[in-house]
């Protein structure tokens, strides 16, 4: 929190003073949230789905009831304000006892509510603070009033490390601003960031005519669009909670603010995913599943942090190149990161194992302090032993049903795929998207029959799963690959277009702006 006082050391000292850590001998320090908001009797929003978000990410979560309210998927029938003083008991309860990582913040419905958070903040300080600056509910009726939008803007939000409005909200709280188009929440995130919260993060799903639900991140110098594919469901009641408590859970696990807000995204778009057709309740806002990443369908719940979109600039990493250019794998990563790469692959063919482990190690670490995933080629062994987020294998290396009973159903498992058929079999198998070449000639993999655009096409055809390409893709040709009619054709992996080069930061720069101009966009 910016003024109140209290741990600030974001981002630096996070990690290190953050979650997991044991106290004494046998002690176990469990991160913790504390959640300030409204109950929903339905339960698909408010202190409901922060509790059930915590729970289904590892994070305990102790709950402050600001106001009560008369709710199901059909709309709210009344509210019920707690007394401002009970409301302040029950923060003087927790934070007097339990060590918080993150405080977040919902439904606000008075000055006066605000004002006990306010001054119990100061009287026990917390590391950080979210807040979602809840005002209407998904069906219309208003939680929180104009009359809390002065204190909002000069004593809250100054505090706050994120604040989370969707378009609605963030034209409240800055007086009207019309917020019509992602330029528009730019601005209005920077406007927003004036008003001291250290990032912002402008929810764009209420924004008409979009394919994709775009969220525009503001750290106060540079800005991220965050691009899902919208899923078609009645169930996008307490979506708003979700991904503001997901972020407080993350955070307060020891991510950094952008890894945590990624983290979320994903959270709520695969939790969208996987109960678009369940029926709870008869009305037009139904609840979705938290706990899906809980479950062991392997078609279904496996993967509960990838998103395809993150296939787009796929870095592939060589440690013969590495040595070649005289850098460490971990400079290159950093700089295909800095430059641009969604995804990051360890290729390390002649590296021995606990060097390479070592190495993984530390690439874990950027790669996690970005909120970019990290993969491992082949060794199902070196992708356990540093957390890795999945592991890529060919035809030839381990089946992948017997990869993912060993990897377990949340890490990532993509495999290469040169025919419809291994695309099909990739798929009953339980991988989560399909490498697809060589496209194009390439020095990289001695002995790689080609398979040119078409065979790359009729491979894509073929898939359910999503798909990259790879194989001697580079700044030439990255367009013509990115322009074949395939929609689930989701970005390009590339080895020496990044890394058999004199800057990796330079190459990676160019490569993500001509993906960028090319048709797909994430
Ligand atoms: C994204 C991606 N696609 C394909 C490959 C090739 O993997 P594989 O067939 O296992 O060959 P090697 O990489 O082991 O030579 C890949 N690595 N990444
Ligand atoms: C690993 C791999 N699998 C198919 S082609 C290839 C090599 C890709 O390397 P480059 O991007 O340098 O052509």
């Amino acid at each position: 929190m910016n003024s109140l006082g209290g741990i600030r050391s974001w981002p630096a000292n996070w990690r290190s003073t953050t979650a997991l850590m044991t106290t004494t001998e046998n002690v176990r320090k469990v991160p913790q949230v504390l959640t300030v908001a409204g109950s929903d009797s339905g339960a698909g929003a408010g202190i409901q789905a922060d509790l059930k978000v915590c729970a289904a990410r590892g994070v305990y979560c102790a709950s402050v009831i600001t106001a009560v309210t008369a709710q199901n998927t059909r709309g709210v029938q009344s509210v019920h304000l707690l007394p401002p003083e009970f409301v302040s008991e029950q923060l003087k309860s927790v934070l007097s006892d339990f060590e918080f990582d993150v405080v977040k913040t919902g439904m606000l419905p008075s000055t006066e509510i605000v004002e006990v958070l306010l001054q119990n903040l100061s009287d026990f300080p917390v590391r950080a603070l979210v807040v979602d600056p809840v005002m209407v509910s998904t069906s219309g009726h208003v939680l929180a009033g104009s009359s809390i939008l002065s204190i909002f803007r000069e004593r809250l939000l100054p505090i706050a490390d994120i604040i989370t409005p969707n378009v609605k909200e963030a034209s409240a709280l800055l007086g009207g601003f019309r917020i019509e188009t992602v330029a528009d929440m730019r601005s209005a995130a920077k406007l927003l960031h004036e008003m001291g919260p250290r990032f912002v993060l402008v929810k764009g799903g209420d924004l008409p005519d979009s394919s994709n639900s775009v969220d525009v991140y503001f750290d106060g110098k540079e800005f991220h669009e965050l691009r899902s594919p919208r899923v078609a469901t009645r169930n996008t009641h307490g979506t708003g909670c979700t991904l503001a408590s997901c972020i407080a859970a993350e955070l307060a696990k020891g991510s950094s603010m952008l890894s945590a807000v990624k983290v979320a995204k994903r959270f709520v778009d695969n939790a969208l995913d996987y109960s678009k057709d369940i029926a709870i309740g008869s009305g037009m806002q139904g609840p979705f599943d938290h706990f899906f990443g809980l479950k062991k369908d392997p078609q279904s719940s496996r993967c509960s942090i990838f998103n395809p979109d993150d296939l787009f600039l796929y870095a592939v990493s060589d440690s013969r190149m590495n040595r070649k250019w005289n850098r460490s794998i971990v400079d290159a990563v950093k700089a295909a990161i800095e430059g641009g790469a969604t995804i990051i692959q360890l290729r390390e063919k002649e590296a021995e194992t606990r060097e390479f482990l070592e190495e993984a190690k530390a690439c874990v670490d950027i790669c996690r302090s970005h909120g970019v995933i990290l993969l491992i080629n082949d060794r199902i062994d070196i992708a356990l032993a540093c957390n890795a987020d999945g592991v890529h294998v060919g035809q030839s290396d381990l089946p992948v049903d017997l990869v993912r009973s060993l990897l377990g159903p949340d890490k990532i498992i993509g495999v290469s795929c040169k025919t419809p058929e291994q695309a099909h079999q990739a798929w009953k198998d339980g991988a989560d998207y399909i490498g697809s070449g060589g496209v194009f000639p390439t020095n990289t993999k001695a002995n790689n029959r080609t398979i040119g655009l078409d065979g790359l096409k009729e491979v894509c055809d073929a898939s359910k799963l999503p798909v990259v390409a790879i194989g001697g893709i580079g700044i030439s040709n990255a367009e013509s690959v990115m322009q074949i009619d395939a929609p689930n054709l989701k970005g390009v992996a590339v080895v020496s277009a990044l890394f058999d080069q004199d800057c990796v930061l330079t190459q990676a720069k160019k490569l993500h702006k001509t993906l960028k101009e090319s048709k797909r966009e994430i």
